[in-house]
């Protein structure tokens, strides 16, 4: 079947690697079900991705259907410091993007392949506009836990008290929830909150929920029962998780990582079965140096094998570029590697790593339990406290080494040394093990084909493919080669026919 025949979807991807991954993902999901899929963020990622992932112009086959890559320019120089400034970089993006993503969408109509339905990931609300003022479709990709969706969802609508600056240590109880210590909550809701920029970012998604016809989450209904179930009564939710894995399409190459991973699989290999300790802080938290060193001290100290991810700060962004303690490299010898960016998928599928040291990122979190990783978690904000909180106290397969950036407390050598212990041997370590197994294969199950999420991720298939005949039908004109061109912007919540 040739692509031009098939539905079409635009993926818009706020420009951030944890946010690009679980769309990309889904893409691929989507693709191989039997979707065109087009992917686009901005080109000063898309570069990043070309040098570093096999992006080409061409199409990729996955599974029944295909997905290629277009890029918009954001309109900045390549050297913009201000791309470092969410306050000012996310605006420039809702401004260009509003003019460029419609005429993507045009271009392709104009090509052959117009688009049925958008989709977009958090921190770019304005895609939703763009689609309903086209008279399309769109769907939002929620990239965190539900639980954070539901805290997110009752701070917007005000439904209980959240810790706040009369009242900083309040405790939050919400439904089907366990009690959040007011630490707990995701911490772009304190008031304190260093980031006030991303908590409008998630509150711009808020204000604007009412758009897409699906909210998809890369969760999975047995991980979070009950507050999907419950959420789902309020929200248009449908649970697709753990996106990583695409079992109908488990050889497709393509990738969206930023920079090449190091190559340190041969090293795992040269390993005996459960004996390294991976550290990795994802790719926005950075430590500072203090903190890094007494890490270093801990793993040493615990006598484990480590492979730790020391991924080097953008230059703009104000962060310290860190070093290992002096004689650090020389003490470890063979025992330890040092990576700038490690193939993470791969690595928490590797026998021979035993335990994942995490700040707990969303992706993290579901690449570490579907891979039946234990943790210890070392949140610093955001969803981050929260994910913690579940995965030691809920899901139970994690030991916790701090509560989160906020409280400012140095984590000392002694304290990782014995966090690392309890997590690589021992009945705790055990039981965590146990645990981890269980949820990873509850996660194989839910994407297996019958699963939750496959069945989730086959109704929007079908959804969307609904939707597109009426989004032809409504556009009118047929093409030369059979397809309909798209509609004019509607007017007064009616769609305009071109004529
Ligand atoms: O590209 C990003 C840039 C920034 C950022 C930019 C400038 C700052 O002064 C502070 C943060 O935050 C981000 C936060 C993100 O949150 C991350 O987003 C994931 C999905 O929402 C969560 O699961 C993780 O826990 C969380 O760290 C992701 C980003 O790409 C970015
Ligand atoms: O060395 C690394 C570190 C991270 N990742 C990937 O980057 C993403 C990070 O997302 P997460 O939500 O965990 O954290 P964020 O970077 O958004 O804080 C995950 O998919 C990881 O698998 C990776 O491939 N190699």
């Amino acid at each position: 079947m040739g692509s031009e025949a098939l539905v079409h979807v635009l993926l818009v991807s706020f420009p951030g690697q944890g946010h690009v991954n679980p769309l990309l993902r889904l893409g691929k999901r989507l693709a191989s079900k039997g979707l065109l899929v087009t992917f686009t963020t901005p080109e000063s990622i898309g570069k990043a991705m070309r040098k570093a992932s096999n992006i080409g112009e061409e199409l990729s086959p996955v599974g029944d259907g295909f997905i290629r890559f277009e890029f918009f320019e954001d309109g900045w120089d390549e050297d913009e410091i201000r791309r470092q400034d969410l306050d000012q970089y996310l605006p420039q993006l809702e401004k260009v993007g509003k003019v460029l993503i419609p005429e993507m969408i045009r271009r392709n109509a104009e090509q052959g392949r117009p688009i049925s339905c958008l989709i977009n990931n958090p921190f770019i609300p304005w895609v939703s506009d763009v689609a309903d003022s086209l008279g399309l479709p769109s769907a939002m990709l929620w990239v965190q836990s539900c639980a954070c969706f539901t805290s997110y969802y009752y701070y917007y609508h005000g439904l209980v008290p959240f810790p706040s600056e009369t009242a900083m240590e309040i405790d939050v109880q919400l439904p089907c929830m366990p009690l959040l210590k007011h630490d707990e909550v995701p911490s772009f809701l304190y008031p304190t909150t260093p980031y006030p920029f991303l908590r409008r970012a998630i509150m711009g998604q808020y204000k604007n929920l009412d758009k897409p016809f699906c909210i998809l989450m890369d969760t999975f209904q047995e991980l979070e029962h009950e507050i999907i179930e419950y959420m789902s009564k309020i929200s248009p939710i449908k649970t697709v998780g753990p996106l990583f894995k695409n079992p109908k399409a488990p050889n497709a190459t393509v990738k969206g990582d930023f920079m090449k991973a190091d190559d340190c699989v041969g090293w795992l290999d040269s390993k005996p079965a459960s004996s390294i300790v991976y550290v990795s802080f994802g790719s926005v938290v950075y430590l500072k140096q203090d903190q890094w060193d007494e890490i270093a001290y801990g793993l040493l100290n615990s006598g484990v094998n480590f492979l730790w991810v020391m991924k080097p700060p953008h230059k703009d962004s104000g962060y310290e570029v860190l070093k290992m303690p002096e004689g650090f490299l020389e003490k470890a010898g063979d025992r330890g590697k040092v990576v700038q960016w490690s193939p993470q998928e791969q690595v928490l599928a590797h026998p021979s790593v035993a335990c994942f040291v995490t700040h707990c990122g969303w992706n993290s979190t579901m690449e570490a339990l579907t891979s039946g990783m234990p943790v210890v978690a070392f949140p610093q904000w955001g969803d981050q406290v929260t994910d913690a909180k579940y995965l030691v106290d809920v899901f139970k397969v994690g030991v916790r080494m701090c509560r989160g950036e906020a409280e400012n407390k140095l984590i000392t050598r002694d304290v990782v040394e014995q966090c690392l212990r309890e997590a690589t041997s021992g009945p705790k370590a055990e039981e965590m093990k146990q645990n981890a197994m269980k949820w990873s294969a509850a996660a194989e199950a839910a994407v297996a084909e019958g699963g939750s999420s496959d069945r989730n991720i086959q109704a929007f298939v079908d959804e969307v493919k609904r939707r597109s005949l009426e989004v032809l039908a409504v556009s009118g004109k047929s093409t030369a080669n059979g397809v309909a061109e798209l509609g004019e912007p509607k007017v007064n919540g009616e769609l305009k026919v071109v004529s």
